[in-house]
């Protein structure tokens, strides 16, 4: 068994992999770490004054095996030990390993060196960052660090501290969820991966919950001979009588991302019977058009009003159809949380979660997007520049592949027809929406190239078609390209 390419490693899978290495192991997954980091900075840099900040634990240890390399190929090094390790540990014994100039104060140092290595916390920070490091990590001119930047909590990307950018960030085995989460993101640059190899042992005490959102994480169901348009399956959208741009952008994307068939009922019907002659519209009672056994994927909430709201989802939710509730059906407080039990996935951006859970939102948002899911029994499809889809039994994928060209009224509304489309594919929940998410972002991508980076929402839903194949051609690829990390 090996561990799949897309886990992000939380600092308790991190530790079930150091347990598993055993002593002499843990030496040699130090010596790998020291050596990767060391051939990152290599191939980036050129030899230059460098110095090799070092904590007390592992982090530190992987920077006293990274400044023997350097100095082994000729660069400038000298180490600043922040902390001595603990006596007679295992970092201790490895840090004696550096025979170079150390000091244990800055005296300058930091300010002058060309180049400033950060070893001195890893991603599994227990508590802040004390004032004193941070004003001696910030006074580096350009910085690499190691696994994460010190400061960084690697699990949730929360910052303890004033942390300090970095241009590279080198981790190993698999990134950090922090790697792709805001804020931390925003300071770690670019991101290598070592391979530094894996004992056997550990995968099956690595539990991974946090995966990077890519195709092979999820797969589509493809086009078959034998398909019709109930097979590709079908999405009903409830009609607004008045914001009904929502509901056609909504339906225009189900449609174009694989939906066999897109039925729109109430609201404006005049207006919907005027606009895509691929739509059908609806004008019967919701209670009669929940006995069709055929239309059990239903999406609620784009461009309605609560009342509108009201008169629909509790008999959906009765009805015992699958649900994407979004916009107009993310209401406020307990009431609007417990009126969603039923439904199969949310899909708010950050001001409609504040609006249904208050205080959870001041949570980080993996962890708040992962409570979310549990406490309504649902998918919570956290939106943003770091999308997180998170599954009531604990699973979380970060998504990444995006463009801040979705930033447009109705990208929203776009987002939740593709998940409905999906959904009708017979996907499960989860998977529909990490694949949904994906394809909207590839689809912004595009559009953002296209029309120079400022594309209007129509333009989303003309990219779907591609993007599908584009995730259709990459899903069974064995060795994942295009990741947003580099690999040693
Ligand atoms: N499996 C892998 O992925 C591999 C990981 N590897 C490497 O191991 C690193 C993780 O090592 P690590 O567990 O020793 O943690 P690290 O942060 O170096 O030190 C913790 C020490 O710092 C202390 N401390 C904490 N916070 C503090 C604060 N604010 N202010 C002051 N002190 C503080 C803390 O004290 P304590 O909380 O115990 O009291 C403890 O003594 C990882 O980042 C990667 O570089 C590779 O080598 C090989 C494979
Ligand atoms: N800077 C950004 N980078 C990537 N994706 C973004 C960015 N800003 C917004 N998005 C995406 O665009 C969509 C906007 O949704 P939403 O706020 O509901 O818009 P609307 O309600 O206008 O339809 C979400 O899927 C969100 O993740
Ligand atoms: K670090």
């Amino acid at each position: 068994m090996t561990l799949h390419p897309l886990v992000l490693l939380s600092p308790h899978d991190s530790q079930s992999i150091d347990s598993a290495f055993g002593e002499d192991g843990h030496v040699r997954a130090v010596e790998g770490a020291g050596w990767a980091v060391a051939r990152a900075i290599r191939a980036r840099y050129a030899p230059c004054k460098t110095v090799v900040v070092c904590g007390p634990g592992f982090n530190g240890a992987d920077g006293y095996v990274a400044a023997r390399w350097l100095e082994v190929w000729g660069w400038s090094v000298v180490v600043l030990a922040v902390a001595a390790p603990k006596k007679d540990s295992l970092v201790e014994v490895i840090a004696r390993s550096w025979r170079g100039r150390t000091f244990s104060e800055d005296g300058g140092r930091i300010a002058n060196a060309d180049l400033v290595v950060d070893a001195v916390f890893g991603a599994g920070l227990s508590r802040p960052l004390s004032d004193g490091l941070s004003h001696i990590l910030r006074q580096a001119n350009r910085l690499v660090a190691i696994d994460v930047p010190s400061g960084v909590c690697g699990e949730t990307g929360r910052l303890l501290g004033s942390v300090k950018k970095a241009e590279l960030t080198i981790s190993f085995i698999r990134p950090r969820p922090a790697h792709f989460l805001e804020p931390a993101k925003a300071l770690c640059g670019e991101i290598v991966c070592a391979d530094i190899g894996l004992p056997a042992d550990a995968v099956n005490e690595v539990k991974p919950r946090v995966f990077l959102n890519e195709p092979g994480l999820w797969l589509l169901p493809v086009a078959d001979r034998g398909d019709h348009k109930y097979s590709r399956g079908v999405v009903s959208i409830c009609g607004a009588d008045k914001m009904t741009g929502a509901v056609r952008i909504a339906a225009q994307a189900a449609r174009s991302s694989g939906a066999g068939l897109v039925r729109i009922l109430g609201g404006d019907v005049a207006l919907y019977r005027h606009s895509e002659p691929g739509l059908i519209v609806d004008d019967v009672p919701i209670g009669e058009a929940v006995k069709d056994s055929r239309r059990q994927v239903w999406l609620c909430g784009p461009g309605l009003s609560n009342a509108e709201v009201e008169a629909y989802l509790p008999q959906l939710i009765s009805a015992g159809k699958t649900i994407l509730a979004d916009a107009g059906a993310l209401g406020t407080g307990a009431e609007a949380v417990e009126a969603l039990r039923g439904v199969s996935v949310i899909t708010p951006h950050m001001g409609e979660f504040r609006r249904l859970f208050g205080a959870l939102a001041e949570s980080p948002r993996i962890e708040a997007a992962r409570q979310a899911a549990q406490c309504v029994g649902a998918v919570v499809v956290l939106k943003g520049s770091d999308t997180i889809i998170a599954a009531p039994d604990g699973r979380v994928a970060i998504n990444q592949h995006a463009s801040p060209a979705l930033a447009t009224a109705g990208s929203g509304d776009t987002l939740a027809g593709i998940v409905s489309a999906l959904l009708a594919g017979g996907m499960p929940a989860w998977e529909a929406s990490c694949a949904a998410v994906w394809l909207h972002g590839d689809a912004g991508i595009a559009a953002a190239s296209e029309y120079g980076g400022w594309p209007v929402v129509e333009a989303l839903e003309k990219g779907l078609g591609r993007a599908r194949q584009r995730a259709e051609k990459h899903q069974n690829a064995k060795n994942y390209k295009n990741l947003p990390f580099a690999r040693l």
